[in-house]
């Protein structure tokens, strides 16, 4: 397997060191750190323009910048060979999945995975180990393509889950840019506490727990926080009105409603853990398809709405190549419902 990376950092490095090591493959990097790239056994070969990089290819990991993707994502597209799938690992994935032209060979993509330092000497080839890998598949993207970048995406340790591009960034402001927000307000509202004078106050774990991602890398988060400012600030909203309520409480001496504030609080906590709970036994459902772009990327991102994961998958197109026979393997406790959506007969 031939793969070339672009922008080979912590995220690029690591998934050069996954590929040659995990996957046996061959890899070749562009960007400013390949040549460290090289010395660290993370790429095979330096290249000094993306097209050398890309030239002959089967898989493209576009891991520069976040604010250097749309422009990267189209000069790898305009020299990577036709038959190869190309992918990006943005933090945000709807600025870029609207940006970037409509080509059935890029599907979006998102590694749950990462670091507090940026560059190449950090990257690990057990980085992606066990972490949800979102990908953001079009209605055009080629079904072949797909396969191959999900089987790529398993092979460096990693779950592929597809994910419509909107939602996740709705989701991400929520779960991870929202988060970041208020660990830096938090340490923020610690440090201003103190008096003149006064020493930093030993600190318990939830407040270590609460605020382990302040300050992270700001050349990266202020990057992802202005790619998804839309639902940032919606959420920023949210939590203004839901402040509002706990003063009022608080101004009100209303031990009941901050009683029900906590208990709601703990639901929703047990609630939210249990969608993370996957394993168990597995479903292997057969789906006939027709062989055209985007059947696989509609299937999968049917399968995603539902909140039901494909814990694997494998594409057998016809020998006349106009259909095909789609594997998918789900969750049992998720396998009727699957069923239902993708219309199978029982
Ligand atoms: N750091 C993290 O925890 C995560 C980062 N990401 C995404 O990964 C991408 C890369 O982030 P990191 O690896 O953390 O950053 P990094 O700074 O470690 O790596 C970026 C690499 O891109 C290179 N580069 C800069 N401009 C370039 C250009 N125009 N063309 C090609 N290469 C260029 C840099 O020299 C560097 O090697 C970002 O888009 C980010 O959103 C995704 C998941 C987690
Ligand atoms: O878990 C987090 O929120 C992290 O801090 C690591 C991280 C940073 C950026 C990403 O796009 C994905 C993961």
């Amino acid at each position: 397997m031939r793969v070339a990376i672009v922008g080979t950092g912590l995220i690029g490095g690591s998934v050069g060191l996954a590929a040659r090591h995990r996957l046996g493959a061959e890899v070749a990097g562009a960007g400013p750190e390949a040549p460290r790239a090289v010395e660290l056994g993370a790429v095979d070969r330096a290249c000094a323009t993306i097209a050398e990089a890309v030239a002959g290819a089967e898989v493209v990991v576009v891991a520069a910048p976040l604010r250097d993707l749309v422009t990267s994502i189209g000069t790898v597209l305009d020299h990577a060979p036709a038959d190869c799938v190309v992918t990006d690992v943005g933090s945000t994935k709807s600025g870029i999945t609207h940006l970037v032209r409509d080509d059935q060979r890029f599907v979006g993509g998102h590694p749950l995975a990462g670091g507090e330092a940026s560059g190449v000497e950090h990257a690990r080839e057990d980085l992606f180990e066990g972490a949800v890998w979102y990908l953001t598949p079009r209605e055009n993207t080629s079904g072949l393509l797909y396969e191959r970048l999900y089987r790529v995406i398993s092979g460096l340790g990693a779950a592929p889950a597809a994910i419509d591009a909107d939602v996740h960034d709705r989701l991400m402001a929520a779960v991870s840019h929202l988060p970041h927000v208020l660990a830096n307000v938090l340490v923020a509202q610690a440090i201003r506490a103190l008096d003149d004078g006064e020493t930093i106050p030993a600190t318990g774990p939830s407040f270590r727990d609460a605020t382990r991602v302040a300050g992270a890398n700001p050349a990266l988060w202020s990057d992802i926080m202005l790619s998804n400012r839309e639902a940032l600030v919606a959420q920023i909203d949210d939590v203004q009105r839901r402040l509002a309520e706990v003063r009022a409480a608080l101004a009100a001496g209303d031990g009941d409603a901050l009683g029900a504030f906590q208990a709601t609080a703990a639901g929703e906590r047990r609630a939210l853990l249990e969608t993370q709970l996957g394993g168990g036994a597995q479903r292997e459902l057969h789906v006939p398809v027709l062989n055209r772009p985007g059947v696989i990327a509609e299937l999968a991102l049917r399968l995603g709405r539902a909140g039901i994961n494909i814990s694997d998958m494998a594409l057998a197109p016809s020998p006349d190549m106009q259909q095909g026979e789609v594997t998918v393997w789900v969750a049992e406790r998720d396998a009727a419902r699957a069923a239902e959506i993708l219309e199978l007969d029982p």
